[in-house]
């Protein structure tokens, strides 16, 4: 049994719908479907879940909010037209999602994560009468029913173990099961979302609890590159990786399939299969538990900017026990969490998500960890852009870091922070965010151009 999923790029339109169910057809194996909210149909498109954010936002916020409405029930209607369905479908989606926007918003919370899940809700609910009307038996299944149960964390969902022994019984159905992506119900049986993408994570959730033999993903590129295509054109493509090189990789930007989206499929040991809808002769990219060092010592190179740096130094700081704990006290007080913590002997630096100081107060968390551990300097840089170089390979060869290193000093740039610390699988290099992909590009060159590939 294999679980498909499809992501937004995949059912934007009714000709993409029909692709999907083309796919479903021709694997009698391909028995659970996890879909996406429709997502965009051209770059400035926009997808149907950030129109439900906006919506719900405005509605929280007792403002006008025009035609979005119809904008998004319009998404729906021309799928449907395109396919010729039946008014029937548009009406219980009307319905639905008129029922769900208009709800009580006295919980903000519980409103707007019901308002973004029911995007792809309504869209399972499409795709399984698009494929009885088809002629291929299919029965939209909804995560509650099924015993999807996460955690009570907003935007944030883990999924609670006990989920898995009961999504087995999803084996059981005979039609082929069309299920929503991107969120679960918490213990007391409110919708709760993963985070963004979170479609994916779905999808790896449920080939762990029925035993799937594989996790295909389908999307609208041909492989996982080893570089994100908007940097570089046309790159190296990924035959295969591991589910820690493809964990590090996606971790630091490569959005092609979400970083949470691993460990449930790794846990299991299901591979995944990345695939291109557009294009599903091509065999796309697998990520398995281990495989054979063909390419060299790097696999590919990631990177995601909108991170800062703490740095705080102290003369004889290794002496100090409990320093490193009492800084991260503090933090803990402010419900900051961290990234990364390199460190030296008199010193460490902090890294974290800009989007982790956001609303709070920077000059008194900087003041109170000067005062209480009595640092000497403490410097705060923003701005800042991760490059992760990921390869298995790099364990057993001599000077890559060297390379890379030399690489960003040839192209003229600066690294703020190195970590190469327990992960053996990566590098990361903390740079200013506007030469990160200067920074991309030469490192692109220098592990992948033909005359490197040759050494
Ligand atoms: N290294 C990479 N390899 C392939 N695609 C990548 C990579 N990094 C970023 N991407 C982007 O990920 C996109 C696919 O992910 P996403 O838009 O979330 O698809 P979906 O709609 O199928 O969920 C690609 O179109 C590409 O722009
Ligand atoms: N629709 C949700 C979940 C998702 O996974 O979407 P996509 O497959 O289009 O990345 C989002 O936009 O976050």
């Amino acid at each position: 049994m294999k679980v498909v999923k499809f992501g937004g790029s995949s059912l934007a339109t009714g000709s993409q719908l029909e692709k999907v169910l083309e796919i479903v057809k021709e694997d009698a194996t391909r028995r659970i479907v996890v879909v996406s909210a429709p997502g965009k149909r051209y770059e400035e498109d926009m997808k149907v879940t950030d129109l439900l954010i906006a919506c719900g936002e405005k509605k929280l916020a007792g403002e006008e909010i025009g035609n979005l409405i119809d904008t998004i029930l319009e998404r729906y209607v021309n799928i449907a037209k395109e396919l010729d369905l039946s008014n029937e479908i548009i009406a219980k989606i009307e319905e639905d999602l008129l029922d769900v926007l208009n709800a009580d918003n006295t919980n903000k919370n519980a409103y707007l994560e019901a308002v973004k899940a029911c995007g792809e809700d309504n869209n399972a609910k499409l795709v399984a009468h698009f494929f009885n009307a088809k002629g291929v038996e299919a029965v939209y299944v909804n995560p509650k029913d099924a015993g999807l149960i996460v955690s009570d964390d907003p935007g944030n969902a883990q999924v609670l173990p006990a989920s898995y022994d009961r999504l087995y019984s999803l084996r059981e159905y005979k039609p082929i099961v069309v299920f929503p992506g991107f969120f679960g119900y918490s213990e007391k049986g409110d919708v709760i979302t993963f985070s963004r993408s979170g479609s994916d994570i779905t999808g790896a959730i449920l080939a762990n609890g029925v035993k799937a033999e594989l996790y295909e993903n389908f999307t609208d590129v041909d492989a996982v590159y080893s570089v994100n295509p908007s940097i570089v054109s046309s790159p190296k493509e990924i035959k295969e990786l591991t589910y820690r090189e493809m964990r590090e990789l996606s971790y630091a930007g490569f959005s092609v399939f979400h970083a949470e989206a691993l460990i449930p499929a790794y846990r299991a040991g299901i591979p995944v299969n990345v695939k291109n809808t557009n294009n599903p002769g091509v065999p796309g990219t697998r990520i398995v538990a281990s495989r054979n060092n063909t390419n060299g010592p790097v696999i590919g190179i990631a990177n995601d900017k909108g991170f800062c740096s703490i740095y705080i130094s102290k003369y004889l700081m290794n002496r100090e026990v409990g320093f490193a704990r009492r800084i991260l006290s503090i933090l803990e007080e402010f419900q900051i969490s961290y990234e990364h913590m390199p460190s030296g002997i008199d010193d460490l630096t902090i890294i974290l998500r800009e989007e982790q100081l956001a609303g709070k107060n920077e000059q008194e968390i900087i003041g109170r960890i000067k005062e209480e551990l009595q640092a000497e300097e403490i410097v705060v840089e923003h701005n800042l852009a991760l490059i992760m170089v990921v390869g298995e390979g790099m364990r057993h060869n001599v000077g890559t870091t060297a390379r890379a290193t030399k690489t960003l000093a040839d192209a003229g740039v600066n690294i703020e922070m190195i970590n190469q610390g327990s992960s053996e699988v990566s590098m990361m290099f903390g740079v200013k965010e506007p030469m990160a992909k200067k920074a991309v590009k030469a490192l692109y060159e220098e592990f992948f151009s033909q005359k490197s590939l040759q050494n």
